[in-house]
């Protein structure tokens, strides 16, 4: 079994118990479940950086990377850095995270915040939005397509946007559909970890230019970015980079300095 089929084997079980202990209703119910969202795509859209920055605790290729913060300093530094969007990981076994994570991202700042997960039911999406998400992510790798259609369809309904992972081209050609709003390449493998930007560079020209191009993960310098933004990427995902450190904020903010020099 590899890292993704463990993943959804285990999120499969969790799922099933959150939704036996909160039903839909209750979610419903949740003073965030109507409030305005804000759009990472627009943010995107109408940025020179384009950095999406994460709260990571820990992962399954790197183990511990940083236990000790808070996430609303975290929260509040990124969004002083000026960052486009952050991502929080809600995943608790692999990942370290969970949906009080995002809570407390969401009472702390303005922008856009992406709920990090591994999405295989459509009650996350509803849980995603009553905890304050403003995008959800679904990873073509665990989905067929009538499933990405229909999450992708529920979310939209709800408020939410959607940014679809995909890491070859196969998931590309059965998952595209207009209820997607971002584009996500992940440059990590996630069957043998391994990193390669080339994998943005080779599905670039296969992403219909309607979508707005983010790639995702092994970013740790500036010149990456000045790599990959002449393939039509506005969006960067980044979180060890900037999570390894003390300050994530301030890696950030100084990580976007060095882009606009
Ligand atoms: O990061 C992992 O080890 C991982 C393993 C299995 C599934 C997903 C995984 N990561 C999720 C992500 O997509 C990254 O956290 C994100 O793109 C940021 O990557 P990085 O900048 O390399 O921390």
């Amino acid at each position: 079994m590899n890292i993704l089929d463990k993943i959804v084997t285990d999120k499969r079980k969790e799922v099933d118990l959150r939704k036996s202990l909160i039903p839909v209703s209750q979610l419903e119910k949740s003073v965030l479940f109507d409030y305005p969202t804000v759009s990472l795509t627009d943010k995107l859209r109408h940025s020179e950086t384009g950095i999406i920055a994460e709260h990571k605790r820990r992962s399954p290729s790197k183990s511990v990377i940083n236990q000790d913060l808070n996430v609303q300093d975290v929260a509040r530094g990124y969004e002083a850095a000026g960052v486009c969007g952050m991502s929080v990981l809600t995943d608790a076994k692999y990942f370290g995270g969970g949906l009080d994570d995002l809570l407390v991202a969401r009472a702390a700042v303005d922008i856009p915040l992406l709920r990090k997960e591994f999405i295989i039911d459509e009650y996350q999406i509803f849980e995603a939005r009553a905890h304050g998400a403003d995008v959800i992510l679904l990873i073509a790798a665990i989905l067929d397509k009538k499933k990405i259609k229909r999450f992708s369809e529920r979310a939209q309904s709800l408020g939410l946007e959607v940014l679809l992972e995909v890491h070859n081209e196969e998931e590309l050609h059965y998952s595209i559909m207009p209820s997607l709003d971002l584009l996500g390449v992940n440059n990590r493998n996630l069957k043998t970890f391994a990193v390669s930007l080339e994998t943005s560079k080779k599905l670039s020209a296969l992403i219909p230019d309607d979508f707005v191009k983010i790639s995702e993960s092994g970013i740790s310098r500036v010149e990456a970015i000045q790599q990959l933004q002449p393939y039509g990427y506005q969006g960067f995902l980044i979180g060890e980079t900037f999570m390894r450190t003390q300050n994530p904020g301030k890696a950030a903010g100084e990580f976007i300095d060095r882009m606009v020099i």
